[in-house]
């Protein structure tokens, strides 16, 4: 698996492979979007087809593919800072990039999300790259709790607006390989008034595999109330 990944990596070649490469410039005149969550030349054959039977079940409307940016717009962190910041502390954060996003192509987490909002789902199809080891030949528990916590919180997201985790409890049932895919499969649970609970599984591609469980609360932020930095 290591050596498929070795080898997928060096047909990236410059500059995609290379550190800095594709970062975004930012200035408020001009702030370029790449959406990430499209195949790329690091993406193995079981993330290909994943993504394309995904694709066709975004046809019909049921399911939709989630684009996904390194750094939010920047209307988007004004609003935000608006709504849930203390003005005095409000200070621009244009530089600032997505957790997920912020590893070059191929090394970290490669994945695209899909939402169904009647069936109230969001699932990850995830490749996790060779600078996410824990324990030798294994993901580690941080990097699959940062994709459980993305997802879940995405699902949440999508039932409640903005919200922030305040619990994720997960177990871990088996080592996830390198550079393997597996399926973070979230779901909501309830909606309590702020309170959003989604539970989640990471399962292989095969479905045989359950490598991980977790369930979620997250709270509707309250714009009455400001968050301190
Ligand atoms: C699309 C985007 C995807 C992004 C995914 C990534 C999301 C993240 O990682 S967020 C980062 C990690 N999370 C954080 O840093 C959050 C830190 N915590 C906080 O800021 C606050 O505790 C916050 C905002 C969660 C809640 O604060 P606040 O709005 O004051 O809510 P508060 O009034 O205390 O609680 C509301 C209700 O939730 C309950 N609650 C709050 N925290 C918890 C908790 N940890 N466990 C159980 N219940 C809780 C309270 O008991 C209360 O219940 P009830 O209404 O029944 O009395």
């Amino acid at each position: 698996m290591l050596r498929t990944c070795a080898k997928r990596l060096r047909t990236l070649g410059s500059p995609l492979g290379q550190p800095g490469a594709q970062r975004r410039s930012f200035s408020s005149e001009k702030f370029i979007h790449k959406d990430y969550a499209l195949p790329n030349p690091s993406w193995s054959k079981d993330l290909r087809l994943l993504f394309d039977q995904f694709m066709k079940k975004c046809e019909d409307g049921s399911w939709k593919r989630l684009p996904s940016y390194r750094q939010n717009f920047p209307e988007k962190i004004q609003e935000f800072q608006t709504l849930y910041l203390d003005s005095s502390l409000a200070k621009g954060e244009q530089h600032a990039q997505q957790f997920p996003r912020s590893l070059d192509v191929g090394l970290g987490f490669e994945y695209v999300m899909f939402c169904n909002d009647v069936e109230r789902k969001v699932l990850c199809f995830l490749q996790v790259g060779p600078h996410l080891q824990g324990t030798p030949g294994f993901v580690h528990g941080g990097a699959i709790a940062t994709m459980i916590d993305s997802t879940t919180g995405m699902c949440a997201f999508r039932a409640g607006g903005i919200v922030m985790t305040a619990n994720l409890n997960i177990n871990f049932r088996s080592p996830i390989p390198l550079c393997s895919v597996v399926v973070v499969d979230s779901q909501l649970d309830k909606v309590e008034g702020r309170k959003v609970f989604v539970s989640c599984n990471v399962r292989s591609v095969d479905k045989k595999t359950l490598h991980s469980e977790a369930t979620g609360l997250f709270i509707k932020l309250d714009p009455d109330k400001s968050l301190k930095k």
